[in-house]
């Protein structure tokens, strides 16, 4: 199986995993990437078995206006049953490393409004240990330098991810280099960075289940 068919196949296992729980009044929390999207264009097909979405982006939030699905702003409704997401890493503890697509803060605000995490990812996203992929860091403009600095006094080889913006107005740094032993400890040490806005570590809030797309099937973990 390609990885776009695994990506297919955890995106169609998420909406069997929700579809017995929504109600005409379920607002879902919907992420952002490719397989985010794919999970999109399938629950399009759901529609009037539920109310509508919150987007953890702009394109995400198009998408599903494309596709006829009310969205809806995160302040309005409060808190969400399910967070459907995708994920750069996840490991054992279903820690992550997101925002490859740059869309980490607001991935992680709907995530903490969520009552359920479910991480969707394909099986090259499994890692024993989070840091392979460059850990993004969202960072407000003019104290990028700055960010920078600690990062590397932190451990990490911080690179300006050149051209991006995010959907808030920032910039995001990528630490390479940086294989993370605790995960939760480092989350926070990375916040409380003056400038910084958050870092795609996804510990202190990270996903309940787990939908991992392999060539033998969907493999699912549930924490919670
Ligand atoms: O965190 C993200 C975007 O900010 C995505 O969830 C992550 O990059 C995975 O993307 P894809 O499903 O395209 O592999």
């Amino acid at each position: 199986m390609t990885q776009d068919e695994l990506k297919d196949a955890v995106a169609k296992a998420a909406i069997d995993e929700i579809k017995p729980h929504l109600e005409r009044s379920t607002v879902i929390g919907v992420g952002t990437g490719s397989t985010a999207n794919r999970f999109i264009d399938y629950l399009a097909r759901l529609s009037g078995d539920f109310k509508g979405a919150v987007a953890s982006s702009a394109a995400s939030a198009e998408r599903l206006k494309t596709h006829g699905i009310d969205v809806f702003e995160l302040n309005e409704v409060g808190t969400v049953p399910f967070y459907i997401d995708g994920a750069d890493e996840v490991n054992a503890h279903l820690h992550m490393i997101k925002g490859g697509g740059a869309a980490l803060t607001r991935e992680k605000i709907v995530a903490a409004c969520a009552e359920r995490f479910i991480c969707i990812a394909d099986a090259s996203k499994y890692v024993a240990q989070l840091g392979r992929f460059p850990l993004p860091v969202e960072v407000i403009p003019m104290a990028r330098s700055y960010v920078a600095r600690q990062l590397v006094k932190l451990g990490a080889d911080p690179v300006y991810r050149e051209g991006v913006v995010t959907d808030n107005g920032n910039q995001i740094i990528d630490c390479y280099d940086f294989m993370i032993e605790d995960a939760e400890a480092m989350e926070a040490k990375i916040n409380a960075i003056v400038g910084v806005v958050t870092n795609g570590l996804f510990a202190a809030r990270g996903a309940d289940v787990l939908l991992l797309g392999k060539k033998e099937g969907v493999e699912r973990t549930a924490l919670r």
